[in-house]
């Protein structure tokens, strides 16, 4: 009894261990210029057909390399990130995986049924109503008709498109689109999911439903590779992650320091595009204006100029301005967005809702906005910011002005919370 099971412990963790994805030192060249490409295409062909052609590791006229030596395994069950800056081949490595093209050294071993979720709708026919498309993409995917005569309901009812399944998939907005696919996907009953930002896509109701199915299908010993350019997301769902840069692997391993080093770079490569945003000197001075907003910057406690901004740490938001003519109910409002987050805004601040308006005679300005302690958690934000007249007669804004915040440990919170401890004794024993 005891034998068996030992020996059912150890068979299930050999399944735990199954690697369902090999990859091993996977390249791909692109060539930037079309005309070229087409012609080292005709090449590689004609060079193949005769059998004289070798791989090369050498890059042609204009050529570069898109995924170079890139290696990896995905285990049952893993749930694997993958980030990067944009263009550093996140979405040619899914490509690759899922067969769509091939490396050009390096090879690919895939154990069990893949399914692609990699652009929008990818797979659907556009002038093919939704249920046409649910045969021939979960066809393609390897499913029987009858098979898929048996999960159809189910893809409808998750994909909630309704009466429109008979409409062409032309006239769907990329949300249905994007919630067909999925539904098809997930109801192949892959052992590999491949997904490439489309769960950045959806209402926030489809976003949780989808994340809620992700984990029963992750109990189930499906394996993910997800692709965002939101943390919070690669974060919640994998607990492994691998950082791309100009197609090389960064660093692979687990997700938090993964993210970490990655958000690391980007932060230090923004600050050093920063400095030149925190004065407005290039923004245009509109003469007919009775107001100019001539500065954005942070200040410190001590009144420093600052450009690191820290979660918790008393911040002066200021805004310089000059006032060409006397003006009454002068107010000021922005909202914070998270660079590369969902579009949700984080912060929306308006004087008029603090009971804040002033009448100003013709100089220069400064607008200080004390905030005790920085509530943003650490990551890039795009600020928007208007001053009106009366509220809603807008005198000046700036439509963008980017920003970083940093701070430890709380990759995974949303906002920062200002606290102390205390221990409290409350009865001897
Ligand atoms: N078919 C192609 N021909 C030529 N260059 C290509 C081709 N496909 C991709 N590239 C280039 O290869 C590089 C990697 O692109 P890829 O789309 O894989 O990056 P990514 O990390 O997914 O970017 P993003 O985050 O913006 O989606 C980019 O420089 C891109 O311009």
């Amino acid at each position: 009894m005891t034998i068996s099971i030992a020996s059912q412990e150890i068979s299930e963790q050999q399944l735990d261990n199954e690697v369902v994805l090999s990859v091993e030192g996977v390249s791909k060249k692109f060539c930037r210029d079309l005309k070229r490409s087409l012609l080292y295409g005709v090449q590689d062909i004609a060079t193949e057909l005769v059998g004289i052609r070798q791989k090369s590791e050498k890059l042609r006229r204009d050529e570069f390399w898109a995924l170079k030596d890139v290696s990896f395994q995905l285990r049952r069950g893993e749930a694997l990130g993958l980030v990067g800056p944009n263009g550093s081949g996140k979405s040619t490595l899914l490509r690759i995986i899922s067969g769509l093209i091939k490396p050009d050294s390096g090879f690919v071993e895939i154990k069990g049924r893949i399914a692609p979720l990699i652009a929008l709708g990818a797979g659907f026919n556009p002038i093919l109503t939704g249920r046409e498309n649910i045969y021939a993409n979960m066809s393609i995917l390897g499913l029987s008709k009858k098979e898929i005569d048996e999960r159809f309901e189910a893809v409808l009812d998750f994909a909630e498109i309704g009466a429109a399944i008979d409409a062409p998939v032309q006239t769907y907005s990329s949300g249905m689109a994007a919630r067909l696919g999925f539904a098809c996907a997930i109801y192949t009953e892959p052992d590999i999911l491949l997904i490439d930002e489309v769960l950045a896509v959806g209402d926030i109701k489809f976003r949780a439903k989808c994340y809620r199915r992700l984990a029963k299908l992750r109990e189930q010993g499906t394996s993910f590779i997800l692709v965002s350019h939101n943390s919070h997301s690669i974060l919640s769902i994998c607990e492994s992650a691998i950082y791309l840069l100009k197609g090389k692997v960064v660093t692979v391993g687990n997700t938090d320091s993964v993210v970490d080093k990655y958000e690391k770079d980007l932060f230090s490569n923004e600050i050093k595009n920063q400095a030149k945003l925190l004065s407005l000197t290039d923004k245009y001075e509109s003469k007919q204006s009775d107001l100019n907003i001539t500065a954005l910057c942070f200040k410190d406690e001590q009144g420093n100029l600052t450009r690191s901004l820290l979660s918790g740490e008393t911040t002066y938001f200021c805004v310089e301005f000059k006032a060409y003519k006397e003006i009454e109910n002068v107010t000021l409002s922005f909202l914070i967005q998270e660079t590369f987050g969902e579009s949700e805004h984080v912060l929306c601040i308006n004087t008029q809702q603090d009971g804040e308006s002033w009448d100003i005679l013709p100089g220069y300005y400064e607008i200080q906005l004390k905030m005790p302690y920085l509530g943003l958690k650490p990551s890039f934000y795009t600020l928007k910011l208007s001053i009106s007249k009366n509220l809603y007669y807008m005198l000046d804004a700036v439509e963008s002005f980017k920003f970083t915040v940093e701070g430890k440990g709380m990759s995974q919170c949303l906002f920062y919370q200002p606290r102390t401890w205390k221990l409290v004794r409350s009865h001897n024993i």
